[in-house]
């Protein structure tokens, strides 16, 4: 039987029976990070649990050692359209990708081309592994984009002296003092840079040997150049023998590349992505309806608010309907709670979001418990495993439900002639694999439970980093509104991101995601022996750390790394951040430097080195990189549109000054929420312009209602 997975239409009834895919490893650790208004009591679980986050990486790191993917035919998994995708695209992966990197070209569309970039990593991937089997037409274009395979630099000590390294016991120092940082192992990591170098050696007497790395020219080693021996995950055991190994996240080889590229689909598909600007405009639009109707029932007309929470429910509704057409309503019950002091939950939703918040709840406990413990625990019904995989259960049973709904709902619409993408899984009940079966509802569900998992609290808590800087920022502040009148009172939307009308609010977005990165590490594990570009032998099962959150506070990278600057990501800021990097890379040889010069500038310019890093990097990067910085930015420009934003002044919350209080779990949290006032505008921002406009405004976009399963 053949694994392959082709984007057909569905005339049959799901089939849930159809292949026997081996699918290897577990979830990423954020997978379940999902709690929704969590309250004091969480947070202090979340609290006692950063300690484990911080040493995890290290503890269970050969668990999962040398494991990938089954490989089987693959005859072209779904990947990305434009905007028909009912053809019966086979082979057509390179193809369209082509066409996709075209458009971004045509249209400027930066962040389109960081995605082109992700697929090209992967295709690159596929290349070297020689699983394809044919030439790659997409190498014409990465020559285009200077992407052709690199030399290795040196970046060997230039006196020829052995590489840095850190002995154990001053390891094991740094490692008790991450477990004790809210940050955890990247604060370890930024001290090993300041006191070593950017590329580190790390002998660890507890667990495998270990390389942690700031150097972007190294992390362009491990995560693009050799990247195919770098592929592997670090995955607490918790999550396989829960999860049943299935999802993007826990994947790898094969599986993970198949499930990759189905899934990336709507997020590049314009219909779909044009659904999914309606739903975000709708949703945030609502929120800020509750916001204005609550500061007109105070006698000073505004209101202080905790935007973590209230950021949590925005992004949890908008990703169930991308995802899976479900609304999680909880916009809804939040105005009624707010403003009506009722609870309005339906059965089905809390059933759904206990499961969803249990799961995460009791991942974060049993994070560092090793497999064969976890089973004990299960044989004798100690512990909380058992709740875990109870909980599970009913969130994949509520999940099969509405998948065969949905089933139902799509192969309706394709009899009436409409094959479109109204939310990922729409996509996914049309795959096929090459014998023609359905996906299996247990891997549909998989690929569904990790995006809403990995895309909410991540969104979410960028927004929340946007507003607390807008409001202690006025200038920042004032930059957006000035952006944001323009659009004459009519809603933001994706389309305003993709061209250019909200460059300054997307850069205020991106500087919150470099300084506050919503995932703190990304690690990898060596497959095969290699010597790293700074002279570092690597065994296979050694640990590479990487860190979003080190990274984008790496001083040598970013000058005055506290300060929050959304100038740093304008075209001359990034050229001459590129002439830094060249010359960095050069090394003293003039005429290296011009053509490092030319190259760094390039591949800034397309938003595709590897300096900021806050969706990983590589084959095995974010998918969702360029829905979350549309997401972002149209939620920020709606909410300054509709509000002026201050400091929180309820007298009960104190002002934390620049610096936000954080720690990470398995994504970044705020332990003491994050506070801040806002008062309605009235009218809306730009409101007057649109009275007096002239027709050269872009047009609202049309609502249409994303179909969903209940
Ligand atoms: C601001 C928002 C987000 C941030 C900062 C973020 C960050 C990340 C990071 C750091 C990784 C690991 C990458 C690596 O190992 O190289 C990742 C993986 C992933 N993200 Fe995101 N993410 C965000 C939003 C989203 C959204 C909205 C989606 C879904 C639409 C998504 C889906 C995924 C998936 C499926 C993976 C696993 C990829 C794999 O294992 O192959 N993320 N993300």
């Amino acid at each position: 039987m053949s694994n392959s997975i082709a984007a057909r239409c569905c005339t049959s009834p799901a089939s849930t029976t159809t292949t026997t895919r081996q699918i290897r490893g577990v979830r990423v650790p954020f997978s379940h990070a999902s709690g929704v208004s969590p309250t004091r009591e969480r947070r202090g679980r979340r609290r006692r649990r950063r300690s484990s986050s911080a040493i995890v990486v290290l503890a269970f790191s050969s668990s999962t050692g040398g494991k990938s993917g089954k490989s089987g035919n693959v005859v072209g998994a779904t990947t990305s359209s434009s905007t028909d995708t009912t053809t019966n695209s086979t082979n057509n992966t390179f193809k369209e990708e082509e066409e996709e990197e075209d458009r971004a070209q045509a249209n400027n569309k930066k962040d389109i081309q960081q995605k082109a970039h992700q697929n090209d990593e992967e295709e690159g991937n596929k290349e070297e592994e020689g699983k394809e089997g044919q030439a790659c037409p997409y190498s014409s274009v990465k020559s285009f984009f200077g992407m052709e395979k690199k030399e290795v630099p040196d970046l060997r000590p230039e006196d020829g002296s052995e590489p840095p390294v850190i002995d154990d016991i001053s390891f094991l120092k740094s490692l008790v003092k991450a477990a004790q940082h809210p940050v955890g192992m990247p604060i370890a990591m930024l001290d090993w840079a300041e006191q070593k170098g950017e590329c580190v050696g790390i002998q660890n007497a507890i667990g495998p040997d270990c390389v942690s790395i700031l150097d972007p020219e190294i992390v362009e080693y491990v995560c693009h150049t050799n990247a195919k021996n770098y592929k592997l995950r670090m995955l607490p055991d918790a999550f396989r023998f829960v999860i049943k190994n299935k999802g993007i996240t826990g994947s790898d080889g094969q599986y993970n590349r198949e499930h990759r590229l189905m899934c990336q689909k709507p997020f590049i598909n314009s219909f779909s992505l044009t659904q999914f600007s309606n739903t975000v405009e709708e949703r945030i639009n609502y929120m800020c309806e509750t916001w204005r109707t609550a500061c007109t029932m105070r006698e000073e007309g505004k209101i202080n608010v905790n935007i973590d929470n209230d950021s949590q429910l925005v992004t949890l509704d908008v990703i169930g309907k991308v995802a899976f057409a479900f609304d999680f309503e909880q916009c809804e019950s939040h105005a009624a709670k707010l403003l009506r002091d009722e609870d309005i939950v339906s059965d089905n939703i809390s059933q759904i979001l206990d499961s969803y918040n249990g799961t995460s709840e009791i991942m974060g406990q049993l994070f560092i418990t090793p497999g064969p413990i976890l089973k004990l625990q299960y044989a004798l019904g100690i512990g909380r495993v058992r709740e875990l995989k109870e909980k599970y259960a009913i969130l994949e049973s509520v999940g099969t439900k509405l998948i065969t709904e949905r089933r139902e709902t799509v192969k309706e619409r394709v009899e009436e002639g409409d094959f479109n993408d109204y939310c990922l899984l729409d996509v996914l009940v049309k795959a096929t694999d090459e014998d023609g079966n359905l996906l299996p509802d247990d891997d549909l569900w998989g690929d569904i439970n990790d995006v809403m998992a990995a895309g909410h609290r991540t969104t979410a808590s960028n927004f929340t980093v946007n507003l607390f800087h807008v409001a202690r920022n006025p200038e920042i502040q004032r930059r957006i509104e000035e952006e944001v009148a323009l659009l004459g009172g009519r809603a933001p939307t994706f389309d305003d991101v993709q061209e250019g009308r909200l460059d300054y609010t997307r850069m205020v977005v991106k500087e919150s995601l470099r300084k506050y990165a919503p995932i703190n590490l990304f690690p990898r594990l060596a497959s095969d022996e290699d010597t790293l570009p700074s002279g570092h032998k690597v065994k296979p099962g050694d640990f590479i750390l990487l860190s979003s959150y080190a990274m984008g506070r790496n001083p040598r990278v970013w000058e005055n790394p506290l300060e929050f600057n959304p100038d740093r990501f304008t075209d001359e800021s990034l050229r001459m951040q590129a002439d830094k990097q060249a010359k960095a890379s050069a090394r003293d040889d003039p005429e290296k430097l011009e053509i490092a010069k030319e190259r760094m500038r390039r591949r800034m310019a397309a938003g595709r080195d590897f300096t900021y890093t806050p969706f990983g990097a590589g084959p095995r990067s974010c998918i969702g990189g360029v829905f979350a910085l549309l997401t972002a930015t149209t939620m920020l420009a709606t909410a300054v549109q509709n509000f002026k934003f201050g400091k929180c002044d309820d007298g009960v919350h104190e002002d934390p000054g620049d610096e936000i209080p954080i720690m990470y779990d398995t994504t970044i949290c705020f332990p003491e929420g994050v506070w801040l006032s806002m008062m309605p505008r009235e009218p809306k921002l730009g409101s007057e312009l649109q009275q007096s406009s002239s027709s050269s405004e872009a047009p609202t976009q049309s609502k249409e209602e994303v179909p969903t399963t209940r």
